[in-house]
């Protein structure tokens, strides 16, 4: 059967072939249903008359009832006005038209009596409505069926051709005169509905557009919040129950002698607490046969490396090759000398391929990835996007600052016969909320515990009047035999402007730190990737003592000797990044600093993250802030894959019932993941009527 709310939007009464159009192209509103999810932005309040006497500066909309005792004419040509003053015996507001004067002439009559409504202003001390509405009054209108009015998002385009806010919402008031209970049936199951004492859908809808009072407004929008967070979340859940139910993944069977050995004979220090339980929760995973997807959320410095290296040989040792992608090249890098050097003593060959790698040296890796020859290989996402194919990939990790998405993983699936298992690590923790919505189909491992003997990193802000005495700390540092990073932003849309930035900087740091006391390395995005290289091994090794950089350096560099890290302009950078840039330091048991440079007028949210900043330096609660701070769609390389887009929901605001809604989800997810039984048939006729747009291709 189909549902008179697929009609296309045409047949509304009211809306015709043009309007039609319109909608279509201003509002995306091509069905019944569409301008029925198109929802007000506010609502006037129709419900009350108010006495002109208590009309002030802050009344907003008002509607008042009154007598006109004068209609005046005033002004010439271009700058004419009909003015009309009405009273209630309590005050007088003034009534303005500059537009529509005859129209308005025609309705208006001198000891005529009025209902008014409009946006109070005031002129010369007196209240005053511009292009008021008008209606004869009655005690019946004032009496009868008071509303509160519901006002709609227009565009200029619409408001042109005589399609305003208000009048959108007579067209969902005619939708709703053709609308009935049964058009808008449950979707929820009763249990829950009545647990939550939530209205029916029916009358969600309607309270929505036209609420009969304030509060049922509210608990019309708290349904629809939780509708869509729930229902984002149970398809979510149950596609991951039945990734779990059905998948095939390589089966890593045992743990071997290269896990064994490397574990005793090589591992530099004792593994922490978290690192030895997400390791169990990857060999969990991969003992199973099926396919793990697995998000790792670290805190900067956690360790993440050396659970990536043991996951690795976990393949090896069961004949599955493994690789490693790192968000840049320099990383990649630094990735393959460390896991090189680890993994030494074992009978293991690691290889790198990256944008970079010579055409010859290219041909050879590649082949023998084919082979199988080469155990484990480190690179870029070049890795996914090159011909790359493997004789048995079995785990891929991905190192990927939120920047790896639904898709790229899948082509990963592409690289060998069986679907690897993935394990993506994020070294900027992402705030539970959105990783609930962003990941929601992934399994999650937290490593919040940093390894022992870290001391917390002393972080402060100074103007540029404290410079001298910055300089001369970093004298005091470099001379005890530390490294030190500083740091210019790069801002993307003036990148010429930043390169002149870091050039002007990198000369006052000479100024200051002359050679050949001191070496200076720097890194900057325009540089040739071996120039970058250089100047960063140069760093690594200790030959140089300062780094200046902009934010190339921002993810993952492990420089341990660095003791401080300077952050020029750090009032441009974002929450998580000045996090990420501190966790450059304090890799060591060194007592480690973090200075904050800022100029001297700083905007209220700048002025928040720099005490965000000097106040904690865990980055679940610095992810928390940033988040609220800034909302989901600014955080930095958040999956915009349309995960997040509720249209009344918000992660950070409604917190509460996207707990309640995961909650509610997650159990009837596990109970029922198909969804069969009597109480579940409301979601599951719900979400088939919905196919096509909510992906929703595993139940039919
Ligand atoms: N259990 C541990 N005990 C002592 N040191 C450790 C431990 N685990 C890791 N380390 C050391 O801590 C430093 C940081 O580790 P690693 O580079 O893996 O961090 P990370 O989690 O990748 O951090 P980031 O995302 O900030 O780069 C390294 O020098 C590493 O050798």
């Amino acid at each position: 059967m189909t549902s008179i709310l697929s009609s296309p939007i045409e047949y509304l009464k009211g809306v015709g072939p043009q309007r039609a159009d319109l909608l279509k192209k201003e509002l995306q509103v091509f069905t019944f249903k569409d301008l029925l999810d198109c929802f007000p932005f506010r609502h006037v309040d129709k419900t009350q008359v108010r006495p002109i006497r208590e009309l002030s500066p802050q009344s907003d909309y008002a509607q008042v009832s009154g007598t006109v005792i004068s209609i005046e004419e005033q002004g010439e040509k271009r700058g004419k006005r009909l003015v009309a003053v009405v009273t209630d015996g309590t005050g007088m507001l003034e009534l303005t038209w500059f537009q529509g004067i005859p129209w308005a002439l025609k309705r208006i009559q001198r000891g005529g009596r009025y209902l008014v409504f409009g946006k109070v202003g005031f002129f010369m001390g007196r209240p005053q409505i511009v292009h008021p509405e008008l209606e004869e009054f009655s005690e019946e209108k004032v009496n009868g069926k008071p509303f509160l009015e519901p006002v709609y998002p227009s565009t200029e385009k619409l408001k042109a051709r005589g399609l305003n806010g208000r009048q959108i919402g007579k067209l969902v008031w005619q939708l709703f005169e053709a609308l009935g209970p049964r058009d808008l049936p449950e979707n929820l199951p009763a249990e829950l509905v009545e647990r939550f004492r939530f209205l029916s859908r029916y009358e969600t809808y309607r309270q929505v557009h036209f609420p009969a009072r304030p509060e049922l407004q509210t608990k019309a929008v708290d349904r629809l919040k939780f509708e869509e967070f729930f229902f984002a979340q149970l398809r979510l859940n149950i596609l991951k129950i039945q990734r779990h139910k059905e998948s095939h993944g390589p089966l890593f069977a045992k743990v071997g002698d290269l896990f064994n050995t490397f574990y005793k004979d090589c591992l530099p220090f004792e593994l922490t607490n978290a690192q030895k339980r997400v390791l169990r929760e990857i060999r969990q995973d991969t003992g199973l046969g099926k396919q793990m997807n697995r998000l790792l959320q670290g805190d900067v410095g956690s360790g993440k490396t050396i659970v990536a290296v043991l996951a690795l040989l976990l393949a090896v040792d069961n004949g599955f090759q493994g690789c490693l992608m790192a968000p840049t090249e320099i990383l990649a890098q630094q990735h393959f000398e460390g896991i090189s050097r680890l993994l030494e003593p074992l009978d293991v060959r690691v290889a790198l391929l990256t944008g970079s790698t010579r055409s010859k040296e290219r041909k050879e890796v590649l082949r023998n990835l084919q082979e199988g020859s080469v155990h484990i290989v480190i690179g870029t996402h070049a890795l996914i996007e090159d011909p790359v194919q493997f004789r048995a990939l079995g785990l891929a990790i991905v190192d990927e600052q939120h920047r790896f998405g639904v898709a790229q993983r899948a082509s990963l699936w592409k690289k060998s016969v069986v679907p690897p298992h993935i394990l993506v690590m994020t070294a900027t923790p992402i705030p539970r909320t959105l990783a609930m919505t962003a990941y929601g189909d992934l399994d999650y491992s937290i490593m919040d515990e940093l390894p022992p003997g870290r001391q917390p990193i002393v972080t402060v802000h100074r103007h540029e009047s404290g410079r001298p005495k910055v300089m001369d700390f970093i004298k005091s540092e470099i001379a005890k035999g530390r490294q030190a990073y500083i740091i210019f932003p790069l801002i993307e849309e003036s990148e010429k402007l930043a390169y002149e930035d870091l050039m002007k900087g990198y000369d006052n740091v000479k100024a200051y730190f002359p050679e050949p006391t001191y070496w200076i390395s720097m890194v900057h995005g325009r540089q040739a990737s071996d120039v970058k290289e250089t100047n960063m091994q140069r760093f690594v090794q200790g030959d140089t003592q300062i780094m200046v950089s902009t934010t190339v350096i921002e993810v993952g560099v492990n420089v341990p000797n660095a003791s401080v890290m300077v952050i020029e302009s750090s009032e441009k950078f974002g929450l998580s990044q000045l996090h990420q840039l501190r966790g450059r330091v304090g890799r060591g048991s060194e007592q480690s600093y973090c200075i904050l440079m800022t100029g001297s007028k700083l905007g209220q949210e700048a002025r928040e993250r720099i005490k965000v900043m000097t106040s904690t330096q865990n980055g679940f609660e610095i992810a928390e802030k940033d988040l609220e701070l800034r909302g989901p769609g600014d955080i930095e390389g958040t999956r915009q894959s349309g995960e997040l887009n509720f249209r009344l929901a918000s992660i950070v605001q409604d917190k509460q019932w996207l707990e309640l809604a995961k909650r509610e989800a997650v159990r009837i997810a596990e109970a029922d993941p198909e969804l069969l039984s009597d109480d579940h048939r409301p979601i599951r006729e719900f979400l088939l009527s919905q196919k096509g747009k909510t992906a929703w291709s595993k139940i039919s």
